[in-house]
């Protein structure tokens, strides 16, 4: 069989062999005045009084999504709209996904170079997170072609059979649910604020959406090692679903909360563009993945963006961010990794 693993524990001896400098300001800064608590009170909301009847149950959902989205910047939702069936569906495709040789993951044969692993930017081994991730544009998805040179490959299919169409098929409706469900979110938060009916659905754009596969080997040298580095996510709103071997914290104040999986729930968070967006009402909070020693970690995140060139300015003034574009946000958060090691993120916006 050949390995499917990427050589993570080989870059991550080297970092530690070798760790660059790094000024001593950013170490504190991140290491600072953090501990753990160990079960967080994440809210967790049930969709289904979105559907009541009554208004005054379908206001008290709303009103406890912008809440949730306003304290936490973090929720746990359940009766979404995603069966149990797609989801179990979902997480044997992306398995099989990932069981692919490495070679065949890099070499850009396996859905068009979406596929990375590890950091390459890493100077030192708190920058380095130790996972792979198949990045999905939505686009893509629906494309008949994007499959092609993957099943082409004899090789591949002799070592796993598989279903072409349906892979895609899965995976298509699981994007399209996932779409469907971070719209309305996003409908009610944007509503919560004043805003015009479809205001925030006329700036997100199908071709900038996209969806991350992640997987997060085990790693044996310490629970320690980061599986996703503490970031924020640069989007609208993100909607994650993961398996039950946990990991996932968030930042509450000056604490990391662990998130306890929930089966079937799924997990919503803001993005650095709806803080932007409602003048910091609603908060893109700090998260990170830490590895487990002993088992594997899948988890899907789906990302609701805006076109590259949308304007994204506060709905009211005065206003905290000046105005920018999506694509001037991302340029600017891929400069400041590749130069300082981190996402310093809408910082680099305020006025
Ligand atoms: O795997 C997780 O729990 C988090 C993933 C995540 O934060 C991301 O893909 O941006
Ligand atoms: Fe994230």
């Amino acid at each position: 069989m050949l390995e499917s693993n990427p050589p993570l524990l080989r870059h991550f001896e080297a970092l530690l062999r070798h760790p660059a400098e790094i000024p001593a300001l950013e170490c504190d800064e991140r290491q600072s005045g953090e501990f753990m608590e160990e079960i967080g009170q994440l809210p967790l909301i049930d969709l289904n009084g979105l559907k009541c009847h009554d208004v005054m149950e379908r206001l008290a959902c709303s009103t406890r999504i912008c809440r949730a989205s306003s304290e936490w910047g973090f929720f746990q939702v359940i009766n979404h709209g995603i069966s149990s069936e797609l989801l179990r569906k979902m997480k044997r495709e992306q398995v099989k996904l990932f069981q692919a040789p490495f070679e065949m993951k890099v070499s850009g044969g396996l859905l068009n170079n979406s596929y990375t692993w590890g950091t390459t930017t890493a100077t030192s081994p708190n920058q380095f997170s130790w996972s792979e991730a198949f990045h999905i544009p939505l686009t893509e998805i629906s494309e008949e072609t994007y499959y092609g040179e993957y099943f082409s490959s004899l090789r591949y299919n002799l070592i796993l059979s598989f279903s072409t169409s349906g892979n895609r098929e899965v995976m298509k409706e699981f994007a399209a649910a996932m779409s469907k469900l971070a719209r309305l979110l996003a409908e009610i938060l944007s509503e919560n604020l004043g805003s015009q009916k479809g205001e925030l659905e006329d700036l997100c754009d199908e071709s900038t959406c996209f969806l991350r596969l992640n997987r997060y080997p085990a790693c044996q040298i310490s629970p320690e090692v980061f599986g996703l580095v503490p970031h924020t996510d640069s989007d609208f709103l993100t909607i994650l679903c993961q398996d039950q071997v946990g990991g996932l914290q968030l930042k509450k104040g000056s604490k990391w909360v662990a998130v306890k999986p929930i089966q079937d729930a799924l997990l919503v968070n803001i993005g650095d563009l709806f803080q932007a967006w409602s003048n910091d009402v609603y908060k893109s909070v700090e998260h990170k993945v830490m590895v487990n020693r002993k088992t594997e970690r899948y988890s899907i995140a789906y990302f609701l963006c805006p076109s590259y060139d949308s304007l994204i300015a506060s709905f009211k003034e005065p206003s905290i961010y000046r105005k920018f574009t999506f694509g001037e946000y991302r340029k600017r958060v891929q400069e400041d990794v590749k130069k300082t090691g981190y996402k310093i993120g809408l910082q680099r916006f305020l006025l």
